[in-house]
């Protein structure tokens, strides 16, 4: 990454108004206009293609994880899923071409937390990792630079995570941590140094600093707009926010997504984003999940390509940004969970990280270790063998974005 271009300010100069999914209002009118206004039309969201985005925007619930077991077993569903393989071959099973890969490279590792680390659950407080992903994250920490990039806030993920030996990067690469060294070869404009919770010297990357009173506005303004609308829940993440509407009847989704609508389209600095049942409000600024990588390599002093290897697991496709720049020049590796498997995508990438620390324990062969850590639990369910079968390395989450080096 050219550094140089980095000490200007990732800030779009154009605030022009913008295209269907890029929209806003200016913060002198809002708090007149829209902090009590309900939403009358709802065509906006109907034809820009919101409730689109919304209807395909999430893995079903868990307890319709059994219908889709049932609905695999089908010819045509497993043909589909054969299909997507081929192009997209299983992690696991691919772990000793990874690995062979990593001879003599310094392994990476980067991870979304949530549908990744943590199961996806209804309230997005309780979101929890479970005791063995726990280890396993710690586990791989002890050998590999470990980074943490998710959408919450970085209080927010690094308190769920609890371990203090990663990095992490909250409102999706908007607020990054790292250790502040002499030897740092970064200096950015929107770098500053702080002291983390233990006292530590760090440096704080914070591209969208201007947007903090903002994003508070717009905030307490999504709180107001939603309160009447059962399940609604509208989260601060310091530079980006969240409105869910997982717990919203589906009938009320066009109204939810018309109410932020609304509050956003005469903020030209703010753009909408899709994530899993959540609409994101954040700066119209050029920095994503893939620019995050970038940058804590280099700050890591990471970032020669040829003596690393950097591995992202995530399942959003806010992860999308990260899996190309990781494909860009076979640099590393993108490892996917597909949509309609999240609780297994969550044990596939515990396992994983297991396989990875065991690699370095006992030395055993990558292959034999992965083998027996894919078949012991279950070895018979055919639920479980639908499940692990629907994990791949790399592959499309939307249209049009490849994934992943191919080997
Ligand atoms: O980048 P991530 O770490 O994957 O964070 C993305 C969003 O994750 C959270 O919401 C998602 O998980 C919740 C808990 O399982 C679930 O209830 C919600 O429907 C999902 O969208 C978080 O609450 C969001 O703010 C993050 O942007």
């Amino acid at each position: 990454m050219d550094l140089s271009s980095m000490n200007a300010s990732p800030v779009l100069a154009d605030s022009s108004p913008i295209n269907q999914t890029i929209l806003g209002f200016h913060s002198s009118v809002f708090s007149r206009s829209i902090s009590k206004k309900k939403p009358g039309n709802l065509d906006d969201v109907r034809f820009n293609g919101w409730l689109d985005a919304m209807q395909s925007s999430s893995p079903p619930r868990k307890s319709m994880l059994k219908d889709i077991a049932t609905e695999l077993a089908s010819d045509d569903s497993d043909l589909v899923y054969y299909s997507w393989m081929l192009r997209y071959p299983s992690a696991l099973k691919s772990f000793h071409h990874i690995i062979n890969r990593a001879h003599k490279k310094k392994i990476v590792i980067f991870l979304d937390y949530d549908g990744t680390l943590s199961p996806i659950v209804d309230d997005p407080e309780r979101a929890f990792m479970s005791i063995d992903m726990h280890s396993a994250v710690k586990g791989v920490a002890k050998y590999f630079p470990t980074a943490i990039i998710s959408g919450r806030s970085r209080d927010q993920v690094s308190e769920l995570v609890g371990l203090t030996e990663l990095f992490y990067a909250g409102s999706h690469g908007m607020d990054i941590t790292f250790p502040a060294k002499d030897t740092n070869p970064i200096s950015h404009t929107n770098c500053i140094r702080s002291t983390d919770k233990q006292g530590k010297e760090v440096n704080l990357f914070q591209p969208a600093r201007e947007f903090i009173p903002m994003i508070n506005e717009v905030f307490r303004t999504l709180v107001e707009v939603t309160k009447d609308i059962s399940g609604a829940f509208v989260e601060n993440h310091k530079f980006c926010t969240s409105v869910h509407y997982r717990n919203v009847d589906e009938k009320c989704w066009p109204m939810i997504a018309q109410c932020v609508h609304d509050v956003l389209k005469d903020y030209p600095r703010l753009k909408l984003t899709h994530g899993r049942k959540v609409l994101e409000v954040r700066p119209l600024i050029d920095w994503d999940k893939g620019k995050a990588v970038e940058f804590l390599l280099e700050s890591l002093g990471l970032s020669n390509t040829s003596g690393v290897l950097p591995i992202y697991i995530g399942d959003d496709r806010t992860d999308e940004d990260a899996f190309k720049v990781l494909r860009e020049g076979y640099r590393g590796y993108g490892i996917l969970g597909k949509h309609t498997a999240v609780l297994s995508y969550v044990y596939m990438a515990g396992t994983f990280l297991q396989c990875l620390q065991e690699r370095v324990i006992d030395g055993r062969t990558c292959l034999s270790v992965v083998v027996a850590v894919d078949l012991a639990p279950n070895q018979h369910s055919r639920r479980h063998h639908l499940i692990r079968r629907r994990v791949g390395l790399g592959g499309p989450l939307s249209s049009g974005v490849g994934l992943a080096a191919p080997f």
